[in-house]
């Protein structure tokens, strides 16, 4: 049977918009209330969505929620029509009404944490929605996130889909982008990697100081329970207090993975070395490659900059690895001098891709913070909602999608403007058509 791993990229949503929402994530803080473009954004996104699926990767689609939020605004005491909500909330509690209004689910590797099957205790393929409680604009995704999870990967024989983790910040869990899985083959047993910033339970321990650590070991080791994970084939890391405190609000800005390779900045763990023993321990005898970068070949400012470390690194049919990464990788001399050599060692990886992203850059999330990656075997394959599979007839339609529902620029006035709220129902709408979802967002269920 073939295995193989899909990423399934989030859409941008029709709000994309850049409010400075993110303590600790210093591009979300230091772009706040530039102007937007939707529409830039949602195309860069799906054209390198496009473009792994012509390299002859199997890529999926998530859809985004719907923004702005009337329900939390309503539950938050804003009452009247749809429009005198958005007035008032925007007039008397702008930073309320900005959350309200984020795109931020097209970071779908804060969707949700995905065991593989090979993976876990009953051989599904197991999901739970990231509670992301640590952020107000982000803790707003997980119902919705949880129901699209279930339209796109529907058969209970095949997919198990948990609750997301209590909404409380000792739980707090940012899915994916705390979770890496090491593995020969997609679908051999792999060691899952959960990385967490703090331990909630324990004060004891250490914990950074300036910023926030969003995940806490709790919420990994829960995560790990629900899906049935073999205690032989987890490590628990702890993120290096020092570096979250510098800007890296997420493991996947200083390290990835992908089947044998883990790349990483030295910097990256706290007591890395005991990490690493345990990780090369629990893998097994076959071959692994740690890439561990130097901070005299890239400052933790230039890796925090452009994203060095939020490259997806995937498995082309032929076996080789590519790098995907952002163009700022590109631009700056010492990470652009890397990645060429980086091609040169005895590693799988073997070409570096570079992508526009900078719409979803500009509020910290690069290429892999645009997918979540769901390992799978050609049976699970067949019964994921093919219509969220991007093919070229899919990858037409949604380009047109967007080019009609779309503005060209969003500044933070434009959020109030009730018609706005019509547009991104109407788009969601067809959207939920289009990739025959069903009805996902409370619009849809009033
Ligand atoms: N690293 C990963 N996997 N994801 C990146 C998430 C970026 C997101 N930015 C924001 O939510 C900014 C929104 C704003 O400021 O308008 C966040 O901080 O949660």
């Amino acid at each position: 049977m073939k295995h193989f791993e899909v990423n399934f990229d989030g859409l941008v949503g029709p709000t994309h918009n850049y409010a400075g929402l993110s303590f600790g994530n210093v591009a979300s803080q230091s772009n706040a209330n530039a102007t937007s473009s939707p529409k830039q954004a949602a195309k860069q996104g799906l054209a390198k969505a496009k473009a792994l699926a012509d390299m002859g990767m199997t890529q999926g689609i998530l859809a985004p929620q719907e923004r702005p939020d009337i329900y939390t605004l309503r539950r938050l005491g804003f009452t009247g029509s749809d429009a005198t909500v958005l007035q008032n909330a925007a007039k008397h509690a702008k930073q309320v009404f900005l959350a309200c209004c984020s795109a931020s689910s097209m970071w779908t590797a804060n969707a949700a944490t995905v065991s593989p099957s090979a993976d876990t205790a009953d051989g599904r393929v197991h999901f739970t929605p990231a509670n992301l409680t640590n952020k107000f604009h982000r803790s707003l995704e997980p119902n919705v996130t949880g129901r699209i999870l279930k339209g796109t990967f529907a058969n209970n024989k095949y997919f198990a889909h948990h609750t997301h983790l209590p909404d409380n910040e000792h739980f707090g869990d940012e899915g994916a982008a705390n979770h890496t899985r090491l593995c020969s083959q997609y679908g051999h047993a792999g060691v899952e990697l959960f990385v967490y910033g703090r331990h909630a339970f324990d004060s004891s321990q250490p914990a950074p100081t300036r910023y926030p650590a969003r995940q806490t070991i709790e919420a990994s080791k829960a995560v790990a329970r629900l899906h049935g994970l073999d205690d032989d084939s987890v490590v628990y890391i702890q993120q290096n207090p020092e570096v979250i405190d510098q800007g890296v609000f997420h493991n996947d800005v200083i390290a990835v993975g992908n089947q044998n390779v883990l790349f990483f900045h030295e910097l990256a763990f706290y007591q890395k070395d005991q990490a690493l023993t345990q990780i090369k321990r629990k893998f097994g005898d076959n071959p692994l490659h740690f890439i561990e970068v130097s901070s005299a070949d890239v400052s933790l400012q230039d890796a925090i900059k452009t994203y060095l470390f939020n490259t997806q690194i995937i498995t082309l049919p032929n076996g080789e690895m590519a790098i995907i990464a952002p163009s700022e990788c590109q631009e700056n001399t010492a990470v652009s001098r890397y990645l060429d050599s980086v091609v040169t060692m005895n590693t799988p990886i073997k070409q570096v891709k570079y992508f526009d992203v900078k719409q979803s850059m500009r509020n910290g999330g690069g290429p892999a913070c645009l997918r979540l990656r769901v390992a799978l075997n050609d049976d699970e394959l067949q019964q994921v909602n093919q219509h969220t599979l991007l093919t070229d007839t899919q990858f037409d339609r949604l380009n047109s999608w967007i080019d009609k529902h779309y503005r060209d620029q969003l500044s933070e006035d434009d959020l109030r403007d009730p018609q706005l709220l019509t547009e991104s129902r109407t788009a969601l709408d067809e959207l939920t058509q289009l990739l025959k979802l069903g009805s996902v967002y409370p619009f849809q269920l009033d």
